[in-house]
Order: structure tokens, then sequence, then C-alpha cells
């Protein structure tokens, strides 16, 4: 493939790409998107979709482009919980988030530009993540930090907040931001081989 753009702006899923071998451009969604529903699953599928259309549509792509979109949130209690609105919000998020077990959801939409159509593939994929008890004093040292600022669910995985896991079950790039195992899995299933 030698047209794949990752239609994101999250630096997360720029480096997994990356990690798999992808030689790829960016080029984020800069629209608003809206979801019509409170379905984890179907939320982040509707989320991923538009991301990866609003890239797709505004440019005239040539034969063989593929445009790949994602959108990552995390469920506690059956609440979608995305990007904190503040600094109060993330230590409110955390305080729920500790001791306890939540999902997090990322939804990918992959357009591919075949026969003047685009042809489109939509998945999801859901890690459990457990946190052990964390305490205030810790939630508020993390949230100074700034990190949760732009995390769905108010951490990262990846970062200073990695060390409260206790127990993860599901794919652990699906948190970061992309299941890249599962896109892998999916563009072979169209055809494409993402590394060729
Ligand atoms: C739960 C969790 C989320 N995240 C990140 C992944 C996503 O970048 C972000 C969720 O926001 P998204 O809206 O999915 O993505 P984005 O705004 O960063 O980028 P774009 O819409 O342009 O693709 O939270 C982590 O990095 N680590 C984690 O542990």
């Amino acid at each position: 493939m030698d047209n794949i753009i990752l239609a994101s702006a999250s630096p997360r899923r720029k480096e997994l790409l990356q990690l798999a071998g992808v030689s790829f451009t960016v080029l984020p969604a800069t629209g608003e998107e809206q979801i019509s529903t409170d379905i984890p699953w179907e939320a982040v599928e509707q989320l991923s979709f538009q991301k990866a259309q609003m890239v797709a549509e505004s440019h005239f792509w040539e034969e063989g482009t593929l445009v790949i979109g994602a959108d990552t949130i995390v469920v506690y209690q059956e609440k979608i919980l995305g990007k904190p609105k503040d600094a109060k919000d993330a230590v409110q998020t955390l305080l729920c988030l500790q001791g306890n077990t939540h999902q997090v959801y990322t939804g990918v939409t992959v357009f591919k530009k075949q026969a003047g159509q685009w042809l489109t593939n939509t998945f999801w994929e859901c890690t459990d993540v457990t946190f052990y008890p964390v305490s205030l004093e810790e939630i508020q040292a993390y949230v100074k930090t700034g990190e949760p600022m732009d995390k769905a669910g108010s951490y990262g995985i990846q970062g200073a907040f990695g060390i409260y896991v206790k127990e993860i079950k599901g794919d652990y790039n699906n948190v970061i931001g992309l299941p890249v195992g599962r896109l892998l899995y999916e563009t072979k299933k169209m055809g494409i081989n993402l590394k060729g």
C-alpha cells in the first residue's frame, strides 16, 4: 500500500502504527463528531467512522488510498467517560475508577478507494482494566502533571498512572488508542497488506 492516511491527531496512534511497520501520512479530522447512541461499541464505531469519513471526503483521493480513523472511550458502570473537562473532573473520574474495573472501547474505521468508490470496514475492541485502590493524594498529584487532560477516562495506561494497574484483560494497544493487531487482521481480510 502506498497511500495510507491516519486520520488522527493522537501521537499514540501514530506511534502504534509506526511500530507495526506501516508507512503512512497523518491528516487529522478537523470537524466535530456526533453520536446518536449511548451504547459504547456503537458510539466508538460512529465516531471512528465520522473521523475517517471527514478526511476521506475532503480530498479527491487516488485509487487505492486507505484512510484510518479511530476513537477511544472509557466506560464505567455503563457510563461513557471521554476526556476530562478540567482538573477537577479528572480527579472525580479517577476516584471512580480506582479500586474498580472499567472498560476501554476503541472503534476503528477503514475507508478504501476502490473502483472509484469508498469501501468501508468498521470494528471495535474492548479491554477490561482493573486498578488497585489509589488515594486522593496520589490522584491529585497525578492530575497535576497534566497527563490526563487529553485522554479518555483521565489517565494514560502507558504513563504514570500505569503503576496502579492490577489487571488488564484484552488488547493493551486498544487502551492506548489503536488495536493494531485487529487492524492488521481486518485489513488482511479486505485483501490489503498494510506493511507492503
Ligand atoms: C484510556 C487511555 C486513553 N488514551 C488516549 C487515546 C486517545 O488518544 C485519547 C482518546 O481520545 P480520542 O478522541 O479517541 O482521540 P484523540 O482526540 O486523541 O485523537 P483523534 O480524534 O484526532 O484521533 O485517549 C491513552 O493514551 N491512554 C489510555 O490509557
